[in-house]
């Protein structure tokens, strides 16, 4: 089974090296598809020195946001298993043995990666970050009727042809809910793994805000009773 790592970027020159360099040293036969986002703070040239037979680099020429760069990365993935990466160092590539898991058991189609079970360490930092997303997980579990702790998590694992089968139509955060409410319609079995988290401040790069929270709740309205 090969591991396709989709990670979407956008100015994330402190951090693409330490992630790339953590992804490869994952012990799983896989392939890296970078994304970048139209970055302009440098991030373009160190993708240049990154790229190799195991790590393509697909350039956006204008930024269009996340979910369009994970449209472009899905649009070319090679390997049996598709998990999503962000850029920064939130989430730590180790726990990918623990998120294939249950889809190497043949138990799962899809995986997501909660921050909100088991005893794994997390950074504590936003209140309201933690009370928005615990709102719109919730949203969206009561339209979908599934039972999910953390529906924005980064770490979304799809057997690839779970994939072939949705076109992710926003470009922003957006997508979250709506991949979620896109892969509740399909008869696919979701599993939930704990994984470790490590937030960071706005200093240290965040870039979400409040509107994207808002987008959300939007498209999670949208793609659950509009669709
Ligand atoms: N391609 C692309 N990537 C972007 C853009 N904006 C942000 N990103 C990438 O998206 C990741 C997350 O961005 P942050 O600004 O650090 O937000 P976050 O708080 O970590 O986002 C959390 O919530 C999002 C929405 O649910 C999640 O998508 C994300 O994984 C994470 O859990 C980073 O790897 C960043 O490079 C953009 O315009 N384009």
């Amino acid at each position: 089974m090969k591991l396709s790592v989709v990670i979407p970027i956008y100015n994330e020159k402190e951090t693409i090296r330490a992630i790339h360099a953590a992804v490869q040293a994952v012990p799983i036969d896989k392939e890296i598809i970078l994304v970048d986002d139209y970055s302009t703070d440098g991030t373009r040239e160190i993708l240049n020195e990154l790229a190799s037979p195991s790590t393509r680099v697909l350039l956006h020429e204008r930024n269009m946001g996340k979910g369009a760069a994970l449209r472009t990365g899905f649009g070319n993935v090679l390997g049996d298993i598709v998990i999503i990466q962000d850029a920064d160092l939130e989430y730590d590539p180790q726990e990918y043995a623990k998120l294939t898991r249950p889809i190497l058991e043949g138990k799962a189609d899809v995986v997501y990666g909660s921050r909100f079970v088991t005893g794994e360490y997390r950074r504590v930092l936003f209140f309201w970050h933690m009370l928005g997303n615990k709102f719109l997980t919730l949203l969206s579990n009561m339209m979908t009727n599934m039972n999910l702790t953390d529906m924005e998590t980064c770490y979304k694992v799809f057997r690839r042809e779970v994939l072939e089968n949705i076109t992710i139509e926003e470009n922003r955060f957006g997508f979250e809910p709506e991949i979620t409410a896109k892969i509740a319609k399909m008869n696919v079995r979701i599993y939930e793994v704990g994984i470790s988290y490590s937030g960071r401040t706005y200093k240290e790069g965040k870039k979400i805000g409040w509107k994207d929270g808002v987008a959300a709740l939007k498209c999670i309205l949208k793609y659950n009773l509009l669709r």
